[in-house]
C-alpha cells in the first residue's frame, strides 16, 4: 500500500462541562486528526489524544504535532506499506501519542482497503456486538455527583467512575455507596495520595470499589507494591503504565490488579494489544479507559472493549455527554446503558467532514517536501 496523501487537522472542541480531576480542569478538549488516503482512495484516521498541558503524562500537543509534521508524516510517503504494525520499526516511544496517532491512521486505512474490521485484522478471536458503557464524573460537590448518577443511572447507565483526591474522596464515595449500595463503582485518585494517607486509603478499601486508579505518585512501583499489599480493593494502573517495562515492572512487584489501557498512552494498538496478552498471562485485569477524545478515538476504544474478557466497562460514554457535535457518524450513543460495536471496515464509522472542518483551527498539508 502507497500512501499518496496526509492531512493534518488540529481541533477544538468545546467540552460541555468543565472536567475537574485532582490535576487539572478542561473545558474544551485539543487533539490532532491524521487523515492518510491509498493509491485507491481509501482513507485511515488516527487521533492524537495528548493534552496540551502536560498534567497527564510528559508529552504535549505541541510537541507532538511538532514531530509529526517534521519527522513522522513525511516518512508515510516514501515507503511501501505491507503490514500496518511496520510502522513501529521506524517509530520510537518517545512521544507515545503521536506515535499511537499515526499507527491507529495506517491500521484504519489498512482494513478499510482489505473491508475488514481494524479488530479482526488485529485480534483473531470472537468480540461482542455490543458493550457496557461507563461514565466519568469530575471532581464535583457531592449533590452534584448525587443528582448526575441518578440522571445516568436513570438513563441506564451501570458503571461509574469518580476523580477523587485525598481532601474529601473518601467522604463523597461514602455517601454515594450508601444511596447505591450495588453500583458498579471505581475511583480514580490521578497520583494524588500518599501512603501517609492510610488511614484514608484504608476506610476507601471498605466501599466495596471495583478497583481504585492511581492513587500514588506515577511509576512509584514500590509505594504500589506497599498499598497493594494493604488493599482488599484491586489498585488499577493507568498513567504508571506506559511502557511494556513498567507492565512487567508492576506484575513482578504485585503493585496493581488491573490495567486500565489506553491506546493513546501506550503508544499503539500494536503495543496495547502486547499488553493485554501480557495481563492475560499473568491474571492480571484489564480494561478500556480513555481521555476525553473525539469520536475517532472514542470508537478505537469501543473497538478494544469487544473484547470478552474485559474486566469492567470502559470510559465509554455518549458522544453527546461530552460535545454539542460528533466528527464521526454514527456518533457514539447509548441505549439501556449498551453501546453498539460498529463492525464495517476500519472503525466502522464514517467521517463527519463538516464537524471536522468546524473544530479544525489548523489544517496542515504533508506533502513530503518539509
Ligand atoms: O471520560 C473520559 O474520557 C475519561 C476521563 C478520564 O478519566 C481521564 C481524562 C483525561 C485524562 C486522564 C483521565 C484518566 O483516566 O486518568
Ligand atoms: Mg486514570
Amino acid at each position: 500500500m502507497w500512501i499518496k496523501s496526509i492531512e493534518l487537522f488540529h481541533l477544538s472542541m468545546p467540552l460541555k462541562f468543565t472536567f475537574k480531576t485532582s490535576q487539572t480542569s478542561l473545558n474544551r478538549r485539543e487533539t490532532l486528526v491524521i487523515k492518510l488516503m491509498d493509491d485507491l482512495g481509501n482513507t485511515g484516521h488516527g487521533e492524537v489524544v495528548a493534552f496540551n498541558e502536560p498534567f497527564y503524562t510528559k508529552e504535549t500537543l505541541s510537541v507532538a504535532k511538532r514531530k509529526l509534521i517534521n519527522r513522522l508524516l513525511p516518512r508515510l510517503l516514501r515507503q511501501e506499506i505491507k503490514q500496518p504494525f511496520e510502522v513501529h520499526q521506524w517509530m520510537d516511544l518517545t512521544h507515545p501519542m503521536a506515535t499511537a496517532g499515526l499507527e491507529n491512521a495506517v491500521l484504519d486505512l489498512f482494513a478499510r482497503r482489505q473491508r475488514q474490521s481494524i479488530m479482526d485484522l488485529v485480534f483473531h478471536e470472537e468480540t461482542s456486538d455490543k458493550i457496557y458503557a461507563g461514565i466519568v464524573l469530575g471532581d464535583l460537590d457531592s449533590q452534584s455527583l448525587l443528582n448526575q448518577i441518578e440522571e445516568y443511572v436513570n438513563e441506564g447507565y451501570v458503571r461509574f467512575k469518580i476523580k477523587i483526591k485525598p481532601e474529601d474522596g473518601y467522604a463523597k464515595l461514602k455517601q454515594i455507596r450508601a444511596k447505591y449500595p450495588d453500583l458498579m463503582l471505581l475511583a480514580d485518585a490521578n497520583n494524588s495520595f500518599t501512603l501517609e494517607q492510610m488511614r484514608d486509603l484504608k476506610e476507601i478499601d471498605e466501599l466495596g470499589l471495583l478497583c481504585l486508579e492511581e492513587p500514588m505518585t506515577y511509576g512509584d512501583f514500590s509505594a504500589y507494591q506497599k498499598l497493594q499489599a494493604q488493599m482488599k480493593t484491586p489498585l488499577c494502573l493507568d498513567e504508571s503504565i506506559q511502557f511494556i517495562e513498567d507492565l512487567n515492572t508492576a506484575i513482578a512487584l504485585k503493585a496493581c490488579q488491573v490495567v486500565n489501557i489506553k491506546v493513546g498512552r501506550v503508544g499503539g494498538l500494536y503495543y496495547a494489544k502486547q499488553m493485554i496478552d501480557l495481563c492475560r498471562r499473568h491474571n492480571i485485569h484489564y480494561w478500556v479507559g480513555s481521555m476525553m477524545e473525539s469520536g475517532i478515538s472514542k470508537i478505537l476504544h469501543v473497538h478494544l472493549a469487544s473484547l470478552k474478557d474485559n474486566y469492567i466497562p470502559g470510559d465509554l460514554s455518549s458522544s453527546r455527554r461530552y460535545f454539542a457535535k460528533d466528527v464521526i457518524q454514527p456518533e457514539i450513543t447509548v441505549q439501556h446503558g449498551l453501546i453498539l460495536v460498529p463492525k464495517g471496515p476500519g472503525l466502522g464509522v464514517e467521517i463527519d467532514e463538516a464537524a471536522l472542518k468546524y473544530f479544525t483551527i489548523d489544517h496542515t498539508i504533508i506533502d513530503g517536501r518539509t
